[in-house]
């Protein structure tokens, strides 16, 4: 069976590569020597029915140039004739890249309508519950994809209020535990109970968690839109007006964005960028122009800007002094934020209530309450 497969795979390419070898070859012929003897043709060709009468009467650098000329003309016809033939080419390859988006975007359908894929891309819906105000792992096996078990049965319960800071050594699974918490692995087993991710649009109201990964992102886009990301700007100015104080006196609803964004900006001390970048609407490679401490500031002030229950923060302040992030996590603690933090400053330890350690990344890991 293995043989006769392997055997049509190996005739198969054959096939390709003797299509491959005739097709080049009549790609060269098109495009390289046809050319050259057509010009020849088409100059004796000439020559013949004028009886030689142009090269009378004029110089060598004149039918010199007039041979180039023909020579560049007929070259350039056949050159377009080869790319007409390269399109086939192309329209293959376009159409695979097609059929690849499409195949993203059934995938990006199903996983947002909860189906499962084959039970391996989503967890199984008893697997995960919705919880409005905790976050509680109850026996999950935390297992990489190539089936490497990081943390068996881990058990813990977040209520709000009470952040946890993640430790253990390099490798021990601290990111695996946040990607299980994010769906983006599976539950071998156990239990997760979370709140949802999804900011209400309507009613403007923050999400329920907030993930602030280790490596900063930026989006294309003003400096505004690297704030409100992932809202559109009206969805952003509809989210402001909502947080913004009853009785506003501003009819200016952008000014109410604007003013709520700048207080962010101040309070991760990125105000300075307004003045340097032009304004809100200044538009930039951001990733280029920003430095990694100034991204994970900017990262911070979407998650004030969110204002979640709960926000998970993957070493996400590692690249700032160590006064910034103090000021980053006491802040954040001011606005009622619980966080889950993976960390190893043990200037961050006093803003938890709950340390989770992972041992070994084998498997073993403690948890245990810290004294505020
Ligand atoms: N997609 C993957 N497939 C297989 N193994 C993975 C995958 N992602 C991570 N791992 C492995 O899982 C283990 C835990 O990785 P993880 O990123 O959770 O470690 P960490 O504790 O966050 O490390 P660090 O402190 O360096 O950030 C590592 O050995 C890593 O190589």
């Amino acid at each position: 069976m293995i043989e006769s497969r392997f055997r049509e795979l190996l005739d198969h390419s054959m096939l390709l590569l003797k299509k491959k070898w005739s097709y080049g070859i009549l790609d060269d012929f098109v495009t390289k020597q046809l050319p050259n003897n057509v010009t020849w043709g088409l100059s004796l060709l000439y020559a013949v029915e004028n009886n030689g009468d142009r090269a009378m009467s004029s110089t060598q650098g004149e039918l010199a140039h007039a041979l180039r000329y023909l020579a560049s003309v007929v070259s350039q016809s056949f050159f377009a004739f080869g790319d007409i033939l390269e399109l086939h080419k192309k329209f293959a390859e376009l159409s695979g890249s097609i059929n690849r988006i499409f195949e993203l975007e059934e995938l990006l359908d199903s996983a947002q309508s909860g189906d499962s894929l084959n039970g391996k891309l989503s967890p199984s819906k008893n697997s995960e519950l919705y919880s409005e105000d905790s976050i509680s792992f109850v026996e999950v096996d935390i297992i990489t994809p190539a089936q490497k078990l990081l943390a068996r049965q881990l058990t813990f319960d977040i209520g709000q209020g009470k952040s946890l800071l993640l430790t253990g050594p390099n490798g021990s699974g601290k990111s695996s535990v946040f990607r299980v918490l994010r769906g983006l692995w599976p539950i071998a087993s156990g239990r997760l109970a979370k709140p949802l991710q999804h900011i209400n649009k309507e009613t403007g109201s923050g999400c329920g968690i907030f993930y602030v990964p280790q490596r900063p992102y930026t989006c294309l886009g003003t400096l505004r839109d690297q704030i409100i990301y992932p809202l559109s700007h009206d969805e952003a100015e509809v989210m402001a007006l909502k947080l913004s104080e009853k009785g506003t006196q501003s009819t200016e609803i952008t000014n109410i964005l604007d003013t709520c964004l700048k207080n962010i900006l101040e309070n991760v001390r990125l105000n300075y960028l307004l003045e340097r970048e032009g304004g809100w609407d200044a538009n930039s490679n951001w990733e280029d122009t920003l430095s990694l401490g100034e991204q994970q500031r900017l990262g911070m002030a979407r998650l004030f800007f969110h204002k979640p229950k709960f926000a998970i923060l993957d070493e996400c302040t590692n690249a700032t002094s160590v006064d910034v992030e103090e000021q980053l996590y006491r802040l954040a603690n001011d606005m009622g934020i619980t966080f889950v933090t993976s960390s190893q400053r043990p200037a961050l330890i006093p803003f938890h209530s709950l340390e989770l350690r992972l041992i070994d990344g084998e498997g073993q890991w403690e948890l245990r309450s810290i004294k505020r």
